[in-house]
């Protein structure tokens, strides 16, 4: 397991009891129960959980938003719950529903958060860049989710800061932006920022993320890097992992014959084949020769790896929340 060398954020144990609930007769409800994760400078760290598995909870205490029930937490080194504005000023954002004043404009709300800020990051640079200018003259209450998200990322990081909270980044965002917002990300990483977002989405942390988290029910479940958490638990001796090929051929062959029984081989359609398992170098070069030696040449040919959203049904389970 990696021990942390330069952590913007370092949570221990931490646990947050809601309530009391009038629906527990008046108990208080645990969202989270122990959970323990730490964030990088110069790294996008994810975590990462199903509806309600108690992601926007663990970021709200650690910016010091919620008041934790039990565990600790050091943010840039202090306590967020005893900490004065100097570490608010090093920390950037960007809540899920946007918090942004409904009856201001863009611009001038921006200007004006970058007038609290010692070194705040050159403003039209950053209105240009997340394409803010196009809808500079609307009010923030008529703004599209989209619009709104991108000017939250602006206000988010217009002070400058040394770590930054991303809850939810791409929700309601088109291709195009969430693109921009994607490439910027990368960007602030890379010039040395610590990142730390939330989703639901696989494809968001499988793109974005340096670390994962996973999360369920408030505990972690599972962590490593995406390539890491790729082989989870099906990695055999040879470091190989499961893997699914997918081929079009002349209808009704038996595969087994060619490749043995070990692997799941299954022709959905005829002539269509899947075979899934922990797939070899030696499978493919006994598959091969076996249609050279009877002359099949495949119309199509595919090999998959798992994906982040099968290791997550696999680990989180596949029920609803
Ligand atoms: N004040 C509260 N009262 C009752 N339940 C709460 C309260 N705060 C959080 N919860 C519950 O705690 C759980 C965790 O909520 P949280 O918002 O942290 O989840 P999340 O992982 O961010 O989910 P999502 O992806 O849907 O945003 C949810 O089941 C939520 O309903």
């Amino acid at each position: 397991m990696r021990s942390p060398e330069s952590p913007v954020l370092n949570i221990d144990g931490l646990i947050k009891d809601v309530g009391p609930l009038a629906s527990l007769d008046g108990k208080m409800l645990r969202v989270v129960s122990g959970l323990s994760m730490f964030a990088e400078r110069g790294q996008i760290t994810a975590l990462l959980g199903a509806n309600g598995a108690g992601k926007t909870t663990t970021l709200e205490c650690a910016q010091g938003l919620q008041k934790r029930t039990g565990g600790r937490i050091e943010l840039l080194g202090d306590d967020p719950d005893t900490a004065g504005a100097n570490l608010r000023s090093r920390v950037g954002v960007m809540l899920q529903d946007g918090g942004l004043p409904p009856s201001a404009r863009p611009i001038p709300l921006l200007r004006h958060i970058a007038g609290m800020y010692q070194n705040p990051l050159p403003l039209e640079e950053l209105v240009e860049r997340l394409g803010i200018d196009t809808f500079s003259r609307t009010g923030i209450r008529r703004l599209s989710g989209g619009q709104k998200q991108r000017l939250s990322l602006a206000a988010a990081l217009i002070g400058n800061p040394e770590v930054l909270f991303l809850d939810e980044p791409s929700a309601g965002l088109d291709p195009q932006s969430r693109q921009i917002v994607f490439e910027l990300i990368a960007e602030l990483r890379d010039a040395g920022m610590g990142i730390i977002l939330t989703t639901h989405l696989m494809d968001d942390a499988q793109r974005l993320a340096d670390y994962v988290y996973i999360i369920d029910a408030g505990r972690n479940v599972a962590q490593g890097t995406v390539a890491e958490l790729l082989s989870h638990g099906h990695e055999d001796m040879a470091g190989i992992t499961e893997r699914t090929l997918l081929f079009d051929a002349p209808a009704g062959l038996d595969i087994a014959a060619a490749i043995g029984n070990e692997l799941t081989i299954t022709e959905s359609r005829a002539g269509s084949y899947a075979v899934v398992g922990t797939l070899t170098p030696e499978h493919l070069a006994k598959l091969t020769a076996w249609w050279a030696e009877k002359g099949i040449m495949p119309a199509s040919l595919r090999l998959e790896a798992r994906s982040l959203e099968d290791v997550f049904l696999d680990i989180s389970g596949r029920d609803i929340r």
